[in-house]
């Protein structure tokens, strides 16, 4: 289960082989046009437009497809059910056994991550309902990230208020960065020991990695998923200052601010679509908002890929993943146009061209491969949790 701020996605893995059951994905929960697309294996998918309130209406929808199909949630054959958790906090490193202490952690968490773990306690505790006698586990977007030197995780403010309240960079979508720079490797035949990667998850939230010999070096998300790229909906990097001179000129509370920061900036702020497909079809016919958007997006990534490269020395590898960075080929272009003295460029004839596996887009000889690399948080999930039960007995 991969429970987002307004969408579930989720799948239904055989283990012994890693083959797929079923996959689905809930959007726009709480909204009034809802969707639910469900797909099981081999036959069509299924779409139903309906309203779905929240978190616990959306997981009942999903067994009610599951058990359409014969694959129900009461399958005495259903091991563990593994659930994404975003916040985990310094204490979570592993995958975990979900236990009442282990809720009260993830609810502790909410301050750092209110649009996300409030969404994924509602999906455990509902799978628990549904599933009393089953292992549930946690898998934690941060847990990637607890390999980041001190240097790159904290911030340079004073240590005892830092320290007093937990505040440093623990960075998410971890699950991701984790699969895909490991996905990178086998692309390029290697062992991820040996090779070092860039990872840009560009979704709705985005971020980058810098990932050494399989390890996280540096990440882009801070304390909470509001810190680097510009997002979907979220500003990310600016001046802290804005936030007092906000405050004290504009008037606006820590709430008001916290709002537009996370739901009214990032590129609906800027331009008032958050969706890339849009974006791009708004350039195309010339809009200037949405240009200046674009353009505003990728000066900020292309900061990034220069900062990881020169955090981690030498790169062998450029992976773009997630919903922008799997589709939007003229995003990876903006990207990386002009770093050729970095050794990155991308073909054209090859960025463009729709696959479905990971696969390379630089042109053959060059000293850094740029690869689209399609991420699977729930394929992750699910090989984690397996993992831990089958460990546990
Ligand atoms: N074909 C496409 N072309 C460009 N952008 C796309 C395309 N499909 C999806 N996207 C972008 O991907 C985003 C969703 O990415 P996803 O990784 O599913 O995000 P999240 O997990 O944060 O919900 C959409 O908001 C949209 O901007
Ligand atoms: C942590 C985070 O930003 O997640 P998402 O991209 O699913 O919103
Ligand atoms: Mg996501």
């Amino acid at each position: 289960m991969n429970s987002g701020s307004s969408s579930v996605k989720y799948q239904l893995l055989d283990m012994r082989d890693g083959a797929r059951l079923a996959m689905g994905l809930v959007e726009r929960i709480g909204e009034r046009t809802s969707r639910l697309k469900h797909t099981p294996a081999g036959r069509e998918s299924r779409e139903r437009d309906e309203p779905i309130a929240d978190h616990e209406a959306a997981l009942k929808a999903v067994a009610r497809e599951l058990a359409a199909d014969g694959l129900g949630l009461d399958s005495p054959e259903l091991a563990a059910i593994g659930h994404r958790v975003v916040h985990g906090g310094r204490r979570f490193t592993e995958p975990t056994v979900i236990d009442e202490a282990v809720l009260a952690e993830i609810e502790r968490l909410i301050p750092v991550a209110p649009l996300h773990n409030p969404a994924n306690l509602t999906g455990i505790r509902t799978a628990h309902t549904l599933r009393p006698d089953l292992p549930q586990v946690a898998v934690f977007d941060t847990a990637f990230h607890t390999t980041m030197p001190e240097s790159a995780a904290r911030y340079a403010i004073d240590v005892e208020t830092a320290d007093a309240h937990r505040v440093r960079r623990y960075g998410f979508h971890g699950t991701s960065h984790a699969y895909v720079s490991r996905a990178t490797a086998e692309l390029l035949g290697r062992r991820p020991e040996d090779v070092n990667v860039i990872v840009l998850h560009l979704g709705n939230g985005a971020s980058a990695s810098a990932v050494r010999g399989g390890r996280c070096v540096d990440t882009s998300m801070g304390l909470t998923p509001l810190e680097g790229l510009v997002m979907g909906t979220r500003s990310g990097d600016m001046d802290p200052a804005v936030i007092f001179h906000l405050m004290r000129v504009g008037g606006m509370s820590a709430d008001e601010i916290d709002t537009l920061l996370n739901k009214k900036s990032g590129l609906i702020g800027l331009c008032g679509d958050n969706d890339m497909r849009e974006i791009r079809r708004r350039v195309d016919e010339g809009d200037e908002r949405a240009a200046l958007a674009f353009d505003i997006y990728i000066h900020r990534l292309k900061k990034y890929i220069g900062a990881y490269y020169a955090v981690l020395g030498r790169v062998d590898a450029l992976a773009f993943t997630a919903g922008v960075g799997e589709n939007a080929s003229a995003v990876r272009e903006a990207a990386v146009a002009g770093l050729e003295q970095l050794g990155l460029a991308v073909d054209s004839g090859l960025n463009a061209a729709r696959g479905e596996g990971p696969r390379l887009i630089s042109p053959a000889g060059a000293r850094v491969a740029v690869a689209v690399v399609p991420t699977d948080e729930e394929l992750e999930i699910a090989t984690q949790t397996y993992a831990l039960v089958a460990k546990n007995g």
